[in-house]
C-alpha cells in the first residue's frame, strides 16, 4: 500500500475526517441547507438521501469547493477550513465524482490523468501509468492506461475518475448520483468498489435516489428534506434494523408527513373523478437514447388532476413532449374526447384543446426578445383573427394581450415589453395565460412551480386547481411530492421510462408513492 494515505492512527481519539457544523446555505428565494450538521467518518460509506431539491448537492458542494456556507463551519480532522474552490478541496484530500464524466473522451486514460499538471512539462506517461497501476492494484480495478476514455463504459470512466482522485491524495470521495446513469451491473461494481475503498480507510459520501443501493452499499444514512436534516441512521442501528425496518424508517423520513411546509395551503384534493376519460393514452412509447419511454397507459377524466411523480430524469419530459406533439411517438395512441390525435402536430393538437406548459420557460416556452403580446400568441402565429392575409392585426393582438395580462395578473410595464425582462413568476403567468386560454380541454403542466417564489408557487397551484374545476383534464408532472399530493386526485409514479404504479390520493398515498419512487415496490 504505497499510494493511499489512510486514516488517523488507531490510538488517536476517533473523530470524523470531515464535519459540517450547522451549515446554512441560501439561494434567492430558498434555504437550500438550514443548520445542517454532517459528520463523515473514516472507512464509511455515508449515504445522503432526499427528494429532488432536498439540498443534497448543495451540502456536498460545500465539501467539494463549489459552495461556501453562509453560516456554520467546515472542519477537516477537527480543524476549521475554508474550501473556496474544487482545487482547494483536492488539496485538502476531497475528490468528487459526478454523474456525468468530467474526463476528456478523445484522450487516453494516462493523458487524462496527466491533465492539470504543469503545462510546460511533457507528461511523464510511463510514470503516471506506473502510479496508476499501483492505485488500481490497491483498490482492485483493472484499467488499460492507454485506452481512449471515449471507448470506456460510463462505469469504467468513473473508475478512472476515482483512481485519479486517489492519485491526487484524496481520502474523501464524494459520489454525487454516480450510479444514476449506470447499468445495474455497473452500479453493483461501483458498490463493491466503494466497499474496498472503505477498507482502506477512505470515506465516501454517496448520493443516490435508490433505496436498495443505499441499504446495500451504505454504512450510515442521512436523510435531508426541504433543506433540513431529518434523520441520521448510524451503522449499528442500520445493522440492527435490517433491510425491511430500515426501508420503512427511511421512507417515513423522506416522505412522511411532519415537515411543516405551508400551513395555509388548502386541503388536498382527494380522488375526485368525473365521468368518462377525456384524455386517453395507450401503450405510448418514445425512443430516446437516455431514457426510452415505453408502455405508458393513462387516462384522465374532465376535472381530474393526475399527478405524475418521480425522480427527475425518469422520462417525464420525453413523455410530456410526445404528448404535446413535440416528439415523435415510437408507438401508441393518444385520444382526446375520443378522437385520435397522435398523428397531429403541435398546432393540430393545440387546436383540439391539448395544451402544454413546459418547464423550460425561457428556452422552449417563450422567445425572450419578443414582446409579451407576441409570446402570448406564439403557437398561433398566422392564425385569424390575429393575422389576416399574412398581415399582423395589431389591434386584435393588443386587445388579446391586454385581456390576458389583466386576467392572469402578469406584472409588466406593458404588453410590448420583451418577455425575457420579466421575473420568472411573471413569465410563468404569461405561459399559463397562453396555455389555459381559448378552448383548452386538457393540459400538461411540467414542473409548473419549479424555481418560483412562495407567492408565485401558490398562485400557480391555484391556477391548476381552477383549470380542473373548469372541467379540464390535467396531468401534473412534478418532482415535488408535497405538490403532487396537494393537487392530485390520483398519482402515477414514473421510473426508468415506465409508469410503475398509479394510486388514488387517499390517506395511504404518501407512503405508497414514496415506496414506488424509491424503487422499493415496482
Ligand atoms: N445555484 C443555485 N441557485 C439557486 N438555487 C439553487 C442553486 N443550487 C440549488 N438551488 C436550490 O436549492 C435547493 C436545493 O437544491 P439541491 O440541488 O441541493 O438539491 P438536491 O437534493 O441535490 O436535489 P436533486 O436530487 O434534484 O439533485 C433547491 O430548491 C434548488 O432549486
Amino acid at each position: 500500500m504505497t499510494q493511499i494515505h489512510t486514516s488517523s492512527p488507531p490510538q488517536a481519539e476517533p473523530r470524523p475526517i470531515v464535519s459540517l457544523d450547522h451549515v446554512t446555505k441560501r439561494f434567492p428565494g430558498v434555504v437550500a441547507n438550514e443548520r445542517v450538521s454532517f459528520d463523515l467518518w473514516p472507512g464509511e460509506v455515508h449515504v445522503l438521501l432526499g427528494e429532488n431539491g432536498a439540498g443534497k448537492s448543495t451540502l456536498v458542494g460545500m465539501l467539494s469547493g463549489l459552495q461556501l456556507p453562509d453560516e456554520g463551519g467546515v472542519l477537516i480532522d477537527g480543524r476549521e477550513v475554508r474550501i473556496a474552490s474544487p482545487a482547494r478541496a483536492l488539496e485538502l484530500g476531497i475528490g468528487t465524482v459526478f454523474q456525468h464524466s468530467m474526463l476528456v473522451p478523445s484522450l487516453s486514460v494516462v493523458d487524462n490523468m496527466a491533465l492539470g499538471g504543469k503545462w510546460w512539462s511533457r507528461p511523464d506517461r510511463d510514470g503516471v501509468a506506473r502510479r496508476m497501476a499501483a492505485v488500481c492494484a490497491d483498490i482492485g480495478v483493472t484499467i488499460d492506461p492507454h485506452a481512449k476514455v471515449g471507448s470506456l463504459s460510463l462505469g469504467e470512466q468513473q473508475q478512472v475518475e476515482i483512481v485519479r482522485a486517489l492519485m491526487r491524495g484524496s481520502r474523501v470521495l464524494i459520489l454525487d448520483e454516480a450510479t444514476a446513469m449506470l447499468t445495474p451491473k455497473g452500479a453493483e461494481d461501483l458498490g463493491a468498489l466503494m466497499g474496498r475503498l472503505t477498507k482502506l480507510g477512505i470515506a465516501v459520501v454517496f448520493i443516490t435516489h435508490k433505496l436498495n443501493e443505499a441499504l446495500a452499499f451504505g454504512h450510515r444514512i442521512t436523510v435531508l428534506r426541504l433543506g433540513r436534516k431529518v434523520g441520521e441512521i448510524a451503522p449499528e442501528r442500520l445493522a440492527a434494523l435490517g433491510p425491511a425496518a430500515a426501508t420503512a424508517e427511511i421512507v417515513r423520513l423522506m416522505f412522511g408527513a411532519g415537515v411543516a411546509t405551508d400551513e395555509t395551503a388548502p386541503a388536498p384534493r382527494r380522488g375526485r373523478r368525473a365521468g368518462a376519460p377525456l384524455l386517453e393514452i395507450e401503450a405510448l412509447a418514445v425512443d430516446d437514447p437516455s431514457v426510452p419511454v415505453a408502455g405508458i397507459n393513462l387516462s384522465v377524466s374532465p376535472g381530474e388532476i393526475v399527478g405524475l411523480a418521480g425522480i427527475d430524469g425518469n422520462g417525464q419530459k420525453q413523455f410530456a413532449e410526445a404528448l404535446a406533439g413535440q416528439r415523435r411517438l415510437a408507438a401508441g395512441h393518444i385520444r382526446l374526447g375520443g378522437e385520435a390525435i397522435e398523428r397531429l402536430d403541435v398546432g393540430g393538437r393545440r387546436q383540439r384543446g391539448l395544451r402544454y406548459v413546459t418547464d423550460d420557460r425561457l428556452g422552449e416556452g417563450t422567445v425572450g426578445s419578443f414582446p409579451i403580446s407576441l409570446n402570448l400568441l406564439l403557437k398561433q402565429v398566422g392564425e385569424a383573427p390575429f393575422w389576416r392575409h399574412g398581415l399582423e392585426q395589431s389591434d386584435a393582438i393588443a386587445t388579446h394581450a391586454r385581456r390576458l395580462v389583466s386576467e392572469f395578473d402578469v406584472r409588466t410595464p406593458g404588453i410590448e415589453t420583451a418577455i425575457g425582462k420579466l421575473s420568472g413568476g411573471n413569465i410563468q403567468k404569461a405561459l399559463l395565460a397562453r396555455e389555459l386560454s381559448g378552448a383548452a380541454r386538457a393540459v400538461i403542466f411540467a414542473k409548473p412551480t419549479y424555481g418560483l417564489d412562495v407567492q408565485n408557487i401558490r398562485a400557480t397551484r391555484q391556477r391548476i386547481r381552477e383549470a380542473a374545476e373548469q372541467g379540464l383534464a390535467v396531468i401534473l408532472i412534478s418532482t415535488d411530492l408535497e405538490e403532487v399530493l396537494e393537487l392530485s386526485d390520483r398519482v402515477a409514479v414514473m421510473s426508468r421510462g415506465h409508469i410503475v404504479g398509479v394510486v388514488d390520493n387517499d390517506a395511504d398515498a404518501r407512503s405508497r408513492v414514496g415506496e414506488l419512487m424509491s424503487g422499493v415496490t415496482a
